[in-house]
């Protein structure tokens, strides 16, 4: 039966939310205040006519991009967009009885995207489609243009497509394509390729090779193992520029790193010696080794072997002293941080649990957590509090435009 529903928030995964007798309706793609007619199942509504549209609903961008299951905010303005972010942070707080300053939702421009992980298909005419995928569905939705995206990242896409075309020939492969703009060119892992029975012969390696060099890529990866590297790919951290490896991490957007690192050192100014913890490549490594000395660790060996060698490019550096460790199963205990005054961690979306149990045992009086994941940080934040820490501020930051993610840097004192 259709009905007449009034949103009346926006949810946490971007579902617009009605409030009826029957209970809460998810409805993807509606903004709070407006009315609309829709078809209810089990408690959603996926499709919907507006009755009376938000005045801060925006046109989108394309037809196309309107289907993509990575930006699916796009048609809300700016202001309540931002906003809603903060709220997400704020409410995932309280669920672990934090309250503090949460400040605005730092914005990072459009068209600065610099990584992307397209997926590949087959299409009419042996045409080879990328894109992502589109909301609740394995549809690929093609991408053409992208108002998020880098433009170089965009420019290269006719040259990715004849990349991915080799590796589309197996019926048990489904490759995608993780694209890193870095300075020296684009640096392409492929996954998802099926290796044996046929998927990896030498004549599909020798075509996707040759078209990597046709594509002028920097690198041409599969699963992490070097398939041909025409310049090797450098990523610039502070003063020093660092061999990315193939596959390695890397922030997403230039402009939530640099808002990320700003308040970190910021955060540690005058401490002696500083921990960076899921260091990765010295993202942070090497900006706060202008203040002070640092110990990194990672379980990368890879991202930890390139921090070392980015030590020999940079001048007048505190000492970095970087090592590839799991900090999951082999935490950093307060005898392994001896003489850290500050702490800086950012794990994966998982959290690091293990981790900060360990830091109030520390002598450090600043902890600076860097997360993914709202959710697992207000789990470690309860942890440092209940220690006696007081969480000062929480910066929110919205790395990946017009998506549900949001990401956030919270300064720990004690
Ligand atoms: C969100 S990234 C941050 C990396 C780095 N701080 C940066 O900004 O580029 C998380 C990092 O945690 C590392 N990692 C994942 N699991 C880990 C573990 N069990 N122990 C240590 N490091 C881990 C990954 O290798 C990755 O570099």
């Amino acid at each position: 039966m259709t009905q007449t529903l009034t949103i009346a928030r926006m949810g946490h995964q971007g579902d617009g939310i009605a409030e009826t007798p029957n209970g809460l309706v998810f409805v993807p793609g509606a903004l709070p205040g407006e009315v609309i007619s829709a078809e209810v199942k089990d408690g959603r509504a996926e499709q919907f006519d507006l009755l009376e549209p938000s005045p801060d609903r925006r046109p989108i961008h394309s037809e196309t991009y309107a289907e993509c299951g990575v930006a699916p905010m796009q048609h809300w303005a700016d202001e309540p967009y931002l906003a809603w972010k903060r709220d997400v942070v704020i409410q995932t707080l309280a669920r672990e009885g934090i309250e503090t300053e949460v400040e605005a939702t730092v914005a990072v421009p459009q068209a600065s995207r610099r990584r992307l992980a397209l997926h590949a298909r087959s299409g009419p005419g042996g045409r080879v489609l990328l894109g992502f995928k589109a909301r609740r569905s394995w549809r690929l939705v093609e991408l053409t243009d992208c108002p998020v995206s880098d433009p170089a990242l965009i420019a290269a896409l006719p040259g990715l497509a004849k990349v991915a075309a080799p590796f589309l020939g197996h019926p048990k492969s489904a490759p995608t394509l993780h694209v890193t703009l870095t300075d020296t060119g684009l640096d392409v892992d492929v996954t998802g390729v099926e290796k044996k029975s046929g998927g990896l012969t030498a004549d599909v390696k020798a075509r996707a090779i040759a078209a990597a060099h046709e594509a002028d890529l920097a690198r041409l990866s599969l699963d992490g193992d070097t398939l041909v590297m025409a310049r090797q790919p450098r990523i610039t951290f502070g003063r020093a520029t660092v061999p990315l490896p193939p596959a390695a991490f890397l922030q997403a957007a230039p402009a939530a790193e640099a808002a990320m690192v700003s308040r970190a050192v910021e955060a540690v100014r005058g401490a002696k010696k500083v921990a960076d913890l899921f260091c990765g490549a010295g993202t942070f490594t090497f900006p706060l080794a202008e203040v002070a000395s640092v110990i990194a660790a990672d379980s990368s060996a890879a991202s930890i072997a390139a921090l070392k060698a980015g030590v020999s490019t940079a001048q007048g550096l505190k000492t970095i002293d970087a090592q590839a460790r799991d900090l999951f199963r082999r935490p950093l205990s307060p005898f392994d941080l001896k003489g850290c005054d500050a702490i800086v961690f950012d794990p994966p979306r998982a959290g690091a649990l293990e981790q900060t149990q360990q830091l109030p045992g520390t002598k450090a009086s600043v902890v600076v957590g860097v997360s993914c994941n709202p959710q697992t940080f207000a789990r470690d934040a309860r942890i440092l509090i209940d220690a006696g820490f007081r969480l000062e501020k929480v910066t929110p930051i919205d790395q990946f435009l017009w998506s549900t993610h949001v990401e956030l840097v919270g300064v720990f004192r004690r």
